[in-house]
């Protein structure tokens, strides 16, 4: 069952590169030669904290979210495989990755980067959902002001298969009212919302209530801007971007976000789901986020 937990944990601002525990799970702590830092559980492969050399945490990360076997932790960047919400045969909404325990392969510091490599392949579980081999790798890496997330799908088995992917990272706003997501203009979405296409008419894209976006073919750089803060987010590989804010009444609805949640968060996602990845076997498909904040 999910959890809540907390325990004593080494102080973050002390924590060196290399396995953890963070909440109570088990954790890999990555710490840059500058002083960036990046926290990945290892159930869901899932990232809930990155911060810059000398900034603050950039993710938002439920207050209120569960923790453990089975959880889908609230914020972060919950891995998104092989299925993009119900979009498709499986009976589990964003797939089964982010529910999953992970393997951690290797924790690392190299140059100026910190990076941590972890794992997940079918097993008997898996493959009662989904009948196919397969390993994710994940590959995440800080250095100064930079955050890099990249996934890796293999295909292990004897026949090809299709799956979606996505990378669904929640990042931290100061009040998702006053900030803009610019370079998606000219874009086709499908306005989940409404279920209706439409097109980006304007370049900004702001939030006042719900809403849930995918824009088809996107740009591969955004850029987040707010008072006091520039965040680009580029992507490489993955085709689309998913935007996503539950606004008020959606957020007083779900369990694991305080009411007041939404002002805090926007999901930019970087994601494959209009043409799916399709693999033969041996082959493998890579898509990175990468998170990069101006100084
Ligand atoms: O509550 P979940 O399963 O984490 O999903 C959150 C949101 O994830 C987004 O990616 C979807 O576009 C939304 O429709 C969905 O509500």
């Amino acid at each position: 069952m999910p959890t809540m937990s907390s325990s004593n944990e080494q102080p973050r601002a002390f924590r060196p590169t290399g396995p953890c525990e963070f909440n109570g799970q088990p954790a890999v702590h990555l710490r840059s030669p500058g002083g960036a830092q990046a926290t990945v559980l290892l159930h869901g492969g899932h990232v809930v904290s990155w911060i810059p050399a000398g900034a603050e945490e950039q993710l938002f990360l439920s207050p209120a979210t569960a923790f453990g076997e089975g959880a889908a932790v609230r914020g972060g960047v919950p891995v998104i495989f092989p299925q993009f919400n119900l979009r498709g045969t499986l009976p589990v909404k964003h797939g089964f990755a982010r529910n999953r325990a992970w393997t951690l392969d290797q924790a690392q510091v190299r140059g100026e980067h910190a990076f941590a490599v972890l794992r997940l392949e079918d097993d008997d579980a898996t493959r009662a959902i989904w009948p196919h081999a397969f390993a994710l790798e994940l590959t995440v890496s800080v250095d100064a002001g930079r955050l890099d997330m990249e996934l890796a799908v293999i295909n292990r088995g004897d026949a090809p298969f299709e799956c979606a992917a996505a990378l669904h990272t929640y990042l931290g706003v100061g009040d998702v009212r006053r900030a803009q997501l610019e370079g998606l203009i000219n874009r086709t979405y499908l306005d989940a919302v409404t279920d209706e296409t439409r097109e980006q008419w304007i370049d900004v894209v702001t939030v006042a209530q719900e809403l849930d976006r995918i824009y088809w073919n996107a740009p591969d750089q955004l850029l987040l801007r707010e008072p006091g803060r520039r965040l680009t987010i580029a992507s490489q590989g993955f085709e689309d971007v998913v935007v996503w804010n539950p606004g008020p009444e959606k957020c007083a609805t779900l369990p694991d976000m305080p009411a007041d949640g939404w002002l805090g968060m926007l999901c930019v996602e970087a994601a494959q789901i209009g043409t799916p990845i399709h693999l033969h076997p041996g082959d493998e498909w890579a898509g990175m986020q990468t998170l990069i904040l101006a100084s």
